[in-house]
């Protein structure tokens, strides 16, 4: 049962880290999903963890290195880039000699192609596949060897929403039969839906790690709204118990940093009425932009709908008329 122990991981690019003293754990029996924005990291650390970068730290699965492993497909499937393929050799050659080099029996190849969907097209040639077929063939390449640890980045990539469906309910299979799932994704509705533990990271460090409950629990956008018709005492009553109290409208509060059974309390204490009391779990999205605030490499500046197409740009902007997107670097 692997569990992957990632060490003091770090990796610099013409001198300019892209990931920095990275250390994390993947644990059976869960799916780990890696968060982080555009340019945290993500790729570059699945690839030092499976040696395909140089850099520093280690990478164990089962106190064994990548490198190390006898026939490491049989051991890690993965998934790192799509169309990981020649473009001529076809799918089925493909995944043949991927086992034979595994020493993977060689019926496994149909198997894979008819779970990954894509027993029609075994004998067609990679370079006439859609984005969504090639990341198929990658997974079932991934899957081939029958391995207790997947790292996937972004397999859902290119997929219509049954293959996102499918792949989720695979992962969650997966690792359901105490195997090990270590996925990228910038879905954060899906990674919601399927990931049990969460590594978040930006530029390059980690930012946070553990139970996805964790997680969100700790944003700032858990909060409760409570309605009453003596809102303005309500607010000052909770404010001299530490909330942080926001009116939305007449008779409306939206409160954090208590609970709905201590802001009940602090209303009976009070003889405040009470109308309603609705306990706001923030998403995983919200949790995410706010985790990662300070850490966003690249911004978009998006100009309202609406703007005077004739006047000019706002400074910084991008000048194409029909693109208002700009990907910038900041200066932090
Ligand atoms: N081959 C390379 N040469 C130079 N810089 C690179 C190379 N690969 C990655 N980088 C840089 O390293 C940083 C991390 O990139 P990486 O692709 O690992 O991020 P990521 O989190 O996977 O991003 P995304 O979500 O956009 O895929 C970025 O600043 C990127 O520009």
């Amino acid at each position: 049962m692997a569990v992957i122990e990632a060490r003091g991981l770090a990796k610099t690019y013409g001198g300019k880290p892209a990931v920095s003293d990275l250390s994390f754990e993947v644990h059976p029996g869960s799916v780990t999903g890696f968060l982080g924005p555009n340019g945290a990291g993500k790729s570059t650390t699945m690839r030092l963890m499976l040696g395909l970068d140089r850099g520093a730290g280690t990478t164990t699965f089962d106190g064994v290195p990548f490198t190390s492993l006898h026939h490491p497909m049989r051991h890690v499937g993965a998934l790192l880039e799509a169309k990981p393929f020649h473009p001529t050799r076809r799918a089925r050659n493909h995944l043949r000699m991927l086992a034979a080099a595994n020493a993977i029996p060689v019926s496994r190849v149909d198997e894979v192609l008819e779970q990954l969907g894509l027993a029609s097209v075994a004998r067609g040639k990679p370079r006439t596949f859609s984005l969504g077929m090639g990341q198929r063939l990658g997974l079932a390449a991934a899957l081939l060897g029958d391995p207790h640890t997947l790292i996937l980045d972004e397999p859902a990539n290119g997929l219509d929403p049954q293959g996102i469906q499918w792949i989720r309910e695979l992962l969650k299979s997966f690792a359901a039969s105490g195997r090990s799932v270590f996925v990228s994704s910038h879905l954060l509705s899906e990674m919601a839906l399927m990931a049990d533990e969460l590594v978040v990271i930006g530029r390059g460090r980690l930012i946070a790690s553990g139970p996805i409950g964790d997680f969100v629990k700790s944003s700032r956008h858990n909060s409760v709204l409570a309605r009453s018709p003596q809102a303005t005492e309500l607010a000052e009553a909770l404010r001299g118990r530490g909330a942080q109290v926001e009116a939305l409208e007449p008779g409306l509060l939206s409160v954090t940093g208590l609970d709905a059974a201590a802001i009940g309390d602090v209303a009976f204490d009070a003889s405040i009425r009470l109308h309603e009391l609705a306990p706001r779990t923030a998403t995983l999205e919200e949790a995410f932009l706010e985790a990662t605030e300070a850490s966003q490499e690249y911004h978009a500046v998006v100009a309202p709908v609406g703007d005077d197409p004739g006047a000019p740009p706002p400074a910084g902007a991008a000048t194409d008329s029909s693109t208002t997107a700009r990907y910038g670097e900041d200066q932090q």
